[in-house]
């Protein structure tokens, strides 16, 4: 990073307000009338009919457009374990994303826990507040006993967005780019380095479209996990590859898939040279990928390469899940988000890729054409289509598998 984009980044988040999210009044409070309403008297009569049916808050307060975006800093990006408050520039940047790319509001906690338990039981006593809970940046293994644990004990949608909103957009980011190489996923070598939060429900969800078990290694910072590995956890245990390969470089030959969710520059030149034709080379690690982009374009011109990064082509990045499925879940009141509606969401973001982008994209990345291929596998967060096309596909799959307690709704498509 430059000294002059590390100030800029900086001077961005110091001004002219420290931070990036703030809080707007949705009702006029100039008179005493509108204070009288808004605060006593007039507020009694809400706390009211709150008490008698709790579904009465949705009809009079900001719950059901309002998201929890939560963490423990423990993961914080590829950054590591920083701590919660360090976390907070980055789930203020979710909260941003949440209000610019699909109008919800959304609030970031970060909380100081001693174990999951702590953290568990502060979150199922705030959860209430809230239309739905994004839990983000929590390191494996805790963050699936705590996702789990959340969905069981909180009415609202708990969604951790490393492991589901990655999940979802790698699919299909990868389905769009295996088909551009002429390839299938169901007979695809995959290389997944990174065995935490983000690379388990990659892996997990590539299977539940296709993948074949054998065919995957997955590998953390001791190799790759085979089954004659001690202290495996039952996470990793999961992904157990017998098929002699022990080291990234013994992996990675004639590997048609390298996916990593790890951290900076973990993956050689070598490795990719490796791999067979037509690769392709997901190095989804924020801020800095697993391989720096223009070495990897040196090092094989015939490969398909995304990063996490906005300021590369092809960027993999949960930001082009998380706002709209929430979206949709928000808007039918999901009870969670479940497995429709992920694939609902895979193919909506595939298809979306396929139509030429519009002219505000374009503008916006000051380019003349973007259109299916090598460099364009998936839509751009700012392509407003997004909304209507992704949040639609997740609230029309929560109505169909029954977790909707709204039907579709009357004002959809967005
Ligand atoms: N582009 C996107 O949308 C997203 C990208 N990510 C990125 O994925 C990465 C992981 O995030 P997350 O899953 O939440 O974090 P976790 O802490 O849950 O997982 C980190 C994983 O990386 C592995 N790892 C660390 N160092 C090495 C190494 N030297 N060699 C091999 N593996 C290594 C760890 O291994 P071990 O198990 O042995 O500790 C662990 O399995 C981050 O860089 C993050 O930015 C995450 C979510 C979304
Ligand atoms: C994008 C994201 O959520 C991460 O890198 O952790
Ligand atoms: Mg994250």
């Amino acid at each position: 990073m430059t000294i002059d984009f590390k100030k800029t980044a900086l001077d961005y988040h110091e001004f002219p307000t420290p931070g990036k999210i703030g809080i707007e009044l949705s009702k006029p409070a100039e008179t005493a009338a509108h204070l009288s309403l808004a605060y006593s008297p007039g507020v009694a009569e809400p706390v009211r009919e709150i008490a008698r049916d709790p579904e009465n808050a949705y009809r009079f307060t900001a719950k059901g457009n309002l998201v929890a975006v939560i963490s423990n800093g423990s993961a914080i990006l590829g950054l590591g374990n920083l701590g919660p408050l360090a976390s907070k520039p980055v789930m203020e940047g979710k909260a941003l994303l949440f209000k610019r790319f699909a109008g919800i509001n959304a609030v970031d906690i970060e909380v100081t826990a001693e174990s999951p338990a702590a953290f568990i039981d502060t979150v199922v006593r705030i959860a209430d507040t809230f239309g739905g809970i994004n839990l983000e940046d929590i390191k494996a293994p805790d963050c699936f006993e705590i996702e789990q644990l959340l969905i069981e004990q909180c009415s609202i949608p708990v969604f951790h967005d490393d492991q589901h909103g990655t999940a979802i957009v790698t699919a299909a980011g990868m389905l769009n780019a295996l088909e551009i190489q002429g390839k299938r996923l169901e007979e695809a070598r995959i290389v997944c380095l990174g065995a935490g939060a983000a690379a388990t429900a990659c892996m997990r969800l590539l299977i539940s479209l296709g993948a074949r078990k054998d065919n995957l290694y997955m590998i953390d910072s001791r190799g790759v996990i085979h089954s004659g590995r001690d202290g495996l956890n039952r996470y990793k245990q999961e992904f157990v590859n017998d098929g002699g390969a022990r080291t990234l470089l013994e992996a990675m030959q004639g590997a048609d898939v390298f996916l990593g969710l790890s951290g900076a520059n973990l993956l050689p030149p070598e490795a990719l040279l490796a791999m067979a034709p037509r690769p392709i080379v997901f190095a989804c690690s924020n801020p800095d990928p697993e391989i720096d982009p223009e070495l990897a374009k040196a090092t094989r011109q015939d490969l398909i390469l995304a990063t996490g990064r906005s300021d590369y082509p092809n960027q993999v990045n949960n930001v082009l899940g998380f706002p709209f499925i929430f979206r949709g879940a928000l808007d039918v009141r999901a009870r969670r988000v479940d497995e429709a509606m992920k694939i609902a969401a895979v193919e909506a973001l595939r298809q979306l890729a396929k139509e030429p982008a519009p002219a505000e994209v374009l503008k916006a990345f000051a380019i003349d054409r973007l259109q299916f291929g090598p460099d364009y596998i998936l839509p751009k967060p700012m392509d407003a289509r997004l909304l209507g096309a992704v949040a639609g596909a997740v609230a029309k799959a929560a109505v169909e598998s029954g977790v909707a307690r709204l039907p579709y709704p009357a004002h959809y498509p967005l």
